[in-house]
């Protein structure tokens, strides 16, 4: 899907900056939520990975025959039987049927459908030719990394053959595509493009050229929404109230990651080293994401010097102790391997238990916000309540505590991280309101609240719902979060009015 109309830009204009390229700065005050940046994509498509239907990207596999796949009629690629009419697959269907070049469908050992990889790219290519001049002031100056990515020898070689040799040979199309421009297309999807989610799931990724010119911040100052139903058009907002002459940033990267992790991934598909405040301090702003406890004394904390060396030291905060960041990455991945084989498991009251005592297990090594720490329990807070044998109604009060206790620690960390509207944030405020009510009533009916206690409980549920639901009614009324927001937005007035119920009681 390729959008003749370029985008709007609001209260900001492009800035040249010697360090970042261009970034949007603002040119006024911007308010929490208002709008800065509302386009359609210039291109989308699928993102590396198995095989999927090339209209609605869910994934497709062979049948026991080891042949029959949904493909299309015309071209023979892979389609689901409901997108045979999608306008998104028409150019590319063009291209392989007067090309004759089939869809053989080899998966390699990664999962990854390599003759699929040339579909975004090619999309982006259909539409620099259907729109020109967009190309030309939107696209043309992204920023692609060529020599960085040149560097890189055995990726640039394996997208050298898979895209722009595959689409100028069997795809025949030497002579409208030049192999420079393929690659350059190549990298400005790899260092601007952003991934979504239909609305039944399925991710994409999509080319967006205003929002792909914000600069990253691992504490961003901008939220971004995909509306599936409106073309796909994304709004970028901002997550906190923004003064004139202001930076418009956003993560890259995924903020509930530590800094090592975080650096890693900007480094390797940005090609930038990140140095906002959050990344040059060690304490990540004061949350202890990545600190581990000292093993040699009591009640020390081991902390890096500088997060930015990769041959940092690591240092107590009280005894004399102090490691290498060698010995600490190889001792971090040694628990992240354990972390990865319960996350494999299916979601289950096994697989609660499981993480509840891997979560005991590194108390004794891990600060209790620890970025390990952090994701086990947004895990819990996932299974807590949904799970079978912990489903909410026979979740006794000690659990719901438990709910309730990790939902806030995980929002002490976000409320720094992610500060104003964030989607994450949200989600959470939502699991939280529950096992306030639920523990608001049952020390209600225990004679363990009174009235005003209650009235003061189902209050602050409010207040919790409230702030999710400011966040999630930017989202599109259909996607997962708008309807969150919906269902949050009705338990709200709910709670309301057993408010309203009991003045007077
Ligand atoms: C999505 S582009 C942003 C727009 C880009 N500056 C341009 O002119 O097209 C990402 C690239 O911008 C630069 N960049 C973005 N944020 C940065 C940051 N915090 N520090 C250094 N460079 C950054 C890096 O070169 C990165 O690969």
């Amino acid at each position: 899907m390729a959008a003749a109309a370029t985008g709007k830009m609001f209260k900001s204009r492009i800035e040249i900056d010697p360090r970042y390229g261009r970034s949007l700065v603002t040119t006024d005050a911007v308010n929490k939520g208002e709008v800065v940046v509302d386009e359609l994509p210039f291109a989308m498509g699928p993102k590396s990975g198995g095989i999927v239907c090339l209209g609605c990207y869910m994934p497709l596999a062979f049948g026991k025959d080891g042949d029959s796949l949904d493909r299309c009629d015309t071209c023979d690629w892979p389609l689901c039987s409901a997108c045979l009419d999608t306008p998104v697959h028409e150019g590319e269907c063009k291209i392989f049927a007067e090309a004759n070049v089939r869809f053989a469908g080899n998966v390699g050992e990664d999962g990854i459908c390599a003759q699929l990889d040339c579909i975004t790219p090619l999309r982006v290519l259909l539409a620099k030719e259907a729109n020109p001049e967009r190309w030309e002031k939107e696209v043309a100056p992204m920023e692609y990394h060529d020599k960085e990515r040149r560097a890189n020898a055995d990726i640039w070689h394996a997208d050298l053959v898979n895209i722009a040799q595959y689409l100028r040979g069997p795809c025949k199309l030497a002579e409208r595509f030049s192999e420079e421009l393929i690659m350059q297309v190549v990298g400005i999807l790899e260092v601007n493009a952003f991934e979504g989610r239909t609305l039944q799931g399925h991710s994409f990724r999509a080319l967006y050229p205003i929002t792909g010119i914000l600069s990253h911040n691992c504490v961003p100052n901008t939220m971004r929404s995909i509306y599936p139903s409106e073309d796909y058009r994304i709004r970028l907002r901002a997550m906190v109230d923004l003064e004139p002459g202001q930076q418009l940033q956003h993560s890259y990267s995924y903020t509930l990651n530590g800094t090592a992790q975080r650096q890693e991934h900007l480094k390797a598909g940005k090609y930038f080293t990140c140095d906002c405040k959050r990344c040059k301090d060690p304490t990540e702003l004061g949350t202890n994401f990545s600190t581990f406890k000292c093993s040699k004394c009591e009640d020390g904390w081991l902390l890096c010097r500088d997060p930015l060396d990769t041959n940092t030291e690591w240092k107590c905060t009280l005894c004399e102790f102090k490691t290498s960041n060698a010995a600490v990455q190889k001792a971090l991945s040694v628990i992240q391997a354990e972390v990865a084989d319960v996350q494999a498991m299916p979601m289950s009251g096994e697989r609660l238990q499981e993480t509840e005592t891997l979560l005991k297990k590194y108390r004794v090594v891990l600060h209790p916000l620890h970025n390990i720490q952090i994701s086990l329990k947004q895990n819990l807070i996932e299974m807590y309540g949904r799970v079978q044998g912990y489903e909410m109604v026979e979740l006794p009060d000690v659990l719901l505590e438990r709910k309730e206790e990790i939902c806030r620690q995980v929002l002490r960390v976000l409320n720094v991280f992610e500060p104003g509207l964030s989607r994450t944030k949200a989600t959470i405020l939502y699991e939280l309101h529950v096992p306030i009510v639920l523990l608001a009533k049952s020390g209600f009916i225990a004679g363990v609240l009174g009235g005003d206690k209650l009235k003061e409980k189902l209050e602050e549920a409010i207040a919790v719902l409230k702030e999710c639901v400011d966040t999630l009614q930017h989202e599109d009324q259909q996607s997962h979060e708008g309807v969150l927001g919906l269902v949050a937005k009705q338990a709200m007035e709910q709670l309301m009015q057993s408010v309203e119920g009991l003045e007077g009681v």
